[in-house]
Parts: structure tokens; C-alpha cells; sequence
């Protein structure tokens, strides 16, 4: 398969980019001849998987955290529609977060991810879909590949964001938790699922969910397969602050689907709205706001396992 590396060099805390001549020479001894690019900034990941698609690359492989992996997915599609559906989605992990790597149990190893990228083994993969109102208020749309999630989640990725990494992954995930639960309060979010009816709860968290994990580590969707034509629908509503921090251990391990707060479930599309601002957060980027409408794509593309 002819191989192009989309490269976020400022990926680990920059680490990428410092090791990228000892990286690519692994990638050469493991794959032979392949192209790459580097991006300069949030986007480029998008930009560079059209063009290698468009010429003629077969497989993209992101080389970076979950925001790169979900640029790279968004450079699969234009115009609604996949460049090249047998076009395979390959990932060497290198971010802070690394919530999409963990629904497949994949580690850092450089090793384990060359081993991956050398096989022609692919397995379809689903594409999230949210539409929703930027921040200029404008409508837009944009793909996922993990998770795409609103309430307290989207404020901790907001602050996680906005502020240093420089404490790596999990203390500045801790330390932006504490802020911004600090400020979160339960918002009313009407929610339709499936076209249903509609329904108003007071929400803490929902995370609309292909993979398995979000905020570095926590496992909301227990039960989530990506190949499944299905994402499953975590509703955490009317815990309130203190409840909240208490239980979200046992989000860790799963345990939180059968709290009587929560509810568990798979569909095909969520819409949601509500009079408060209510951030929406996708694969640990916060583009928007709500109101917005969620759906799946089944099997969109092939993901190299
Ligand atoms: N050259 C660059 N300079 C600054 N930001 C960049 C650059 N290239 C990409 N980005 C942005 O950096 C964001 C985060 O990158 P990425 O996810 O690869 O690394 P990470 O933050 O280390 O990992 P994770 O998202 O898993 O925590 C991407 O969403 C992308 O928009």
C-alpha cells in the first residue's frame, strides 16, 4: 500500500518533531518508500490527507495525538462524501491523550504501531458526523472518529485546551477538570434520539461515542464498537457537582452504566438544543456550541489494525 505520514511535529509535547529523524528512518526500515508532510498548523492534517489522497496514496497514517487523528479523518471526506472509500486510515500515536488508540488496545510502542502499518490488514470503521453552530455562529459540520461530547466535558476540554500540556497528559487533564467542574453547573439540553421524542434533562455529560474513551482515559462507552453502524449514547443528567466528583472514579472502569442517573444506549442519531450555551467537544477539540444533530456513518472507511 503506498503510504503517506501526515506528521503533527508538535505532537507529545514536541517530542515528535525532535525525534522525527530517528522515527522516519524506523518507518523506512519497517514499510520501504513513503511520503509524509508535516503541518504547521490546527488544519493542516486536513489539507495534507486530501492532497495525498488525491494523489493516489492508499493508505494516510496519522503521526500525532486524537486532534490529528480526527483532522486526518476529516481529510478522508469532501463535499459529503469519501475521496476514496477503500483508502485506509493508519495511526503511529503519539499525543498526550491518546483516546482513540485505547478502544483498540493499541500502547506508544513505535514497534507495535510499524507492525500495524506493514500488514494489508484493514477492518471497516464508522465516522461520526456532528452539525452544529461554530463559534462565529455560523452552521458547520465536521467529522469524528472517537467521540464527540457536550456538558462538562466539553468546558474540561475547553480549559484543558486553553491551557499549559506542559504538565503532560493526565495532571493538566486533572488540573483542567478542577477548573472548569468548579464553574459547571447542569444544563437543560432538550435531546431527540432516533428521530423520538424529544426529551429535557438537566446534563452533565453526553458522549456520543465510536470508541471507548475520552478525557484521557475514562472508558464512557464500555460497549462501543467502530465497526458496529452504531454509537453509543452515554447521558449522565442531574448529578450535580458534588455527586459528580464523587462517582466519576468508576468511570474509569466502566462501572458508571448502571448508576441510576445514567442512561446506556446505541442509536444512529442524537439531536440536541438548549437556551444556555452549551459547548460541543469532538475528539478533545471544542468546535462549537450546541444546538447540534449527530449521526454515524457505517463503515465510512478501513482503519489498519
Ligand atoms: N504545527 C502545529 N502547531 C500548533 N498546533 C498544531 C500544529 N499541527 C497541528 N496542530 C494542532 O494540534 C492539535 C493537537 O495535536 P495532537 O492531537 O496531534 O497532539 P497532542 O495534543 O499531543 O495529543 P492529544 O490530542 O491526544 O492530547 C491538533 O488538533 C492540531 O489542530
Amino acid at each position: 500500500m503506498k503510504t503517506f505520514l501526515v506528521v503533527n511535529p508538535r505532537s507529545a509535547g514536541g517530542q515528535t518533531g525532535k525525534r522525527w529523524a530517528e522515527i522516519s528512518g524506523q518507518v523506512t526500515r519497517a514499510i520501504g518508500d513513503f511520503g509524509f508532510g508535516f503541518t504547521e498548523r490546527p488544519l493542516d492534517a486536513v489539507r495534507l490527507t486530501r492532497d495525498a489522497l488525491a494523489d493516489g496514496y492508499e493508505c494516510i497514517a496519522a503521526v500525532g495525538g486524537d486532534g490529528t487523528v480526527n483532522e486526518v479523518v476529516n481529510g478522508f471526506f469532501a463535499d459529503g462524501k469519501a475521496i476514496n472509500p477503500q483508502a485506509a486510515l493508519g495511526l503511529i500515536p503519539r499525543g498526550t491523550g491518546g483516546d482513540f488508540r485505547r478502544a483498540f488496545g493499541w500502547d506508544l510502542e513505535l514497534d507495535s504501531a510499524l507492525a500495524r502499518l506493514r500488514t494489508d490488514k484493514t477492518e471497516p470503521f464508522d465516522v461520526g458526523l456532528a452539525e452544529y453552530v461554530n463559534f462565529q455562529g455560523e452552521k458547520e459540520s465536521r467529522y469524528f472518529a472517537n467521540i464527540a461530547s457536550f456538558g462538562v466535558s466539553a468546558a474540561v476540554a475547553h480549559e484543558v485546551n486553553t491551557g499549559s500540556k506542559a504538565l503532560g497528559g493526565n495532571l493538566s487533564f486533572v488540573w483542567g477538570t478542577v477548573k472548569a467542574m468548579a464553574k459547571y453547573r447542569d444544563r437543560k439540553v432538550r435531546l431527540r434520539v432516533d428521530g423520538g421524542e424529544p426529551e429535557e434533562l438537566g446534563i452533565t455529560v453526553v458522549a456520543a461515542s465510536n470508541g471507548r474513551y475520552f478525557g484521557s482515559g475514562m472508558c464512557v462507552a464500555p460497549k462501543a464498537v467502530t465497526h458496529d453502524g452504531l454509537f453509543d449514547l452515554t447521558v449522565w443528567h442531574d448529578y450535580g457537582l458534588h455527586d459528580f466528583i464523587i462517582k466519576s472514579k468508576g468511570v474509569y472502569n466502566g462501572d458508571h452504566i448502571t448508576w441510576n442517573k445514567t442512561r446506556y444506549l446505541q442509536c444512529r442519531t442524537l439531536e440536541a438544543e438548549s437556551d444556555e450555551e452549551v459547548f460541543l467537544e469532538m475528539d478533545g477539540e471544542v468546535p462549537g456550541r450546541l444546538p447540534c444533530r449527530i449521526s454515524i456513518l457505517p463503515g465510512a472507511i478501513r482503519l489498519k489494525v
